[in-house]
């Protein structure tokens, strides 16, 4: 191990991703090195691949080719049973991480270590109401989910994914529907965590503003890699048209705002109008 692999805890190496039989490269030659310790952001166009990105670290994903190295393990080359052991370090929180709904606040968040330990009763409720501590919920212990307000939930899924003391977080889109309020509670939470807890954070967000106020290191992702990375300050100060496009959250730029599609005219017209539409980009070349 190089002394660069022992400062990041993720590094990723010559990745190329598809999804479904290699119908849609997502990846190709991926480089991405996640310092220890730190909070990372992940930014770039909606369906650019960042939720895959995460499943790819977890080893819920299997890529083509490359290496995911977690602490010096290449999850893709792991057998079952080691990856479940590395898992076990990394935790996850989706958008779509719902708590379950017919266990109270405390239940939720003892649920993962009562899974994974034999530990004694009361030892998991210390460790839980800890947890609660950690993200200002002890007071609402035995409220059940309903009960919560949108970014009080995503606190207790917050605590419940720390239940296991993970030494890497990843978050997606954890800001996502949050007002201005808790999304800044969010914010500094994550911020909180990962100094208190010595955790590496990875954060796949849209929300620019916010995660630049606590990224230590920032990626964007377009075109199957990464296109530019540094701290929050070194990419403010850059002048690459899609770097700017991305901090200032402009429609418009290098990153096209639509989906590859067929052209209008042809879905809504059908075949003909994609023989008029062929023609008339002939002749437009013609006449270049
Ligand atoms: N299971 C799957 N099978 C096939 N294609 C998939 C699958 N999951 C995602 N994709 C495609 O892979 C691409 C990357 O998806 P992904 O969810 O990782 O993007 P994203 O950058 O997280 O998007 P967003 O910012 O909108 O959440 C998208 O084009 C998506 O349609």
């Amino acid at each position: 191990m190089t002394s660069a692999d022992a400062d990041d805890l993720v590094v990723i190496e010559n990745l190329d991703f598809a999804h479904g039989y290699g119908a849609h490269q997502v990846y190709k030659g991926l480089e991405m090195r996640i310092p220890r310790g730190k909070i990372t952001a992940v930014m770039g166009p909606s369906g650019i691949g960042k939720t895959t990105l995460l499943r790819l670290i977890g080893g819920q994903l299997k890529p083509q080719s490359g290496s995911i190295k977690f602490a010096g393990h290449d999850i893709p080359q792991l057998s079952r049973s080691a990856l479940y052991e590395q898992r076990k370090r990394m935790s996850m929180l989706f958008q779509s991480g719902a708590l379950f709904t017919d266990m109270t606040v405390f239940d939720n968040i003892a649920f993962p270590i009562r899974e994974h330990s034999d530990l004694p009763d009361e030892i998991i409720e210390t460790i839980v109401l800890m947890k609660l501590e950690a993200v200002g919920l002890r007071g609402a212990r035995d409220l059940m989910p309903g009960e919560l307000s949108g970014g009080m939930a995503r606190r207790a899924a917050l605590a419940r994914a720390i239940a296991l003391d993970p030494e890497l977080i990843m978050y997606d889109e954890p800001f996502a529907g949050q007002d201005p309020i808790s999304m800044g509670v969010i914010v500094k939470l994550i911020k909180s965590l990962n100094n208190s807890l010595g955790l590496t954070s990875v954060v796949v967000t849209h929300d620019v503003a916010e995660v630049l106020t606590i990224a230590d290191k920032v990626f964007i992702i377009a075109d199957k890699k990464v296109v530019a990375e540094g701290t929050p300050e070194e990419l403010k100060a850059s002048d690459d048209d899609l770097v700017q496009q991305f901090l200032s959250g402009d429609a418009d730029g290098p990153v096209p705002f639509h989906y590859k599609a067929e052209s209008f005219a042809k879905d809504i017209l059908g075949e003909e109008a994609d023989a008029d539409s062929d023609a008339e980009q002939r002749k437009e070349r013609d006449n270049a």
